[in-house]
């Protein structure tokens, strides 16, 4: 990678019924998320603050995929890291049914609801009107 490694995830499809399940959700997302370390702009030779190895070696550590590309000189590299995530996510899905078969109506959540499950929503202040009279 040149400048930074960036983590692209894939966009995650997380089950969302009631707060109890919640923890089983996150479970089940960091187990079914398949991960790609990308280090673009690899045409910045000059600019390099991570090396190749060390990226490789990160990506190994967290069981990512890693991909060295650059954007601007080749839109095939960022074709074929987005496939190999693609083929990833279909082999991972064919190893591991049992946990794709518990997804049986998933939703695709926003990060707000995300956040107002886990912690709930914040309570509601009645503001008093003042009592101005004496
Ligand atoms: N030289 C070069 N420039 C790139 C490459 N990829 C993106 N850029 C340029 O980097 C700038 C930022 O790109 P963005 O797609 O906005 O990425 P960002 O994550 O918002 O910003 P960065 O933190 O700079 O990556 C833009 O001017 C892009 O044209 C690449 O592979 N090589």
């Amino acid at each position: 990678m040149v400048r930074k490694i960036k983590a692209e995830v894939p966009a995650p499809v997380i089950l969302l019924g009631t707060k109890t399940n919640l923890v089983y959700n996150i479970f089940y997302f960091v187990q079914t998320a398949v991960l790609l370390i990308a280090g673009n702009k690899g045409d910045l030779e000059d600019f390099r603050q991570v090396c190749v190895t060390a990226g490789a070696k990160t990506a190994t550590q967290f069981a990512c995929l890693f991909s060295e590309l650059s954007a601007a000189e080749s839109a095939q590299q960022v074709i074929e890291a987005f496939e190999s995530l693609i083929r990833e996510a279909q082999l991972h899905q064919y190893y591991h049914p049992k946990i794709f078969a518990r997804c049986k109506r998933p939703n695709i959540i926003t990060m707000t609801k995300l956040i107002i499950a886990l912690f709930g929503k914040s309570p509601k202040v009645k503001r008093r009107r003042p009592f101005l009279s004496l």
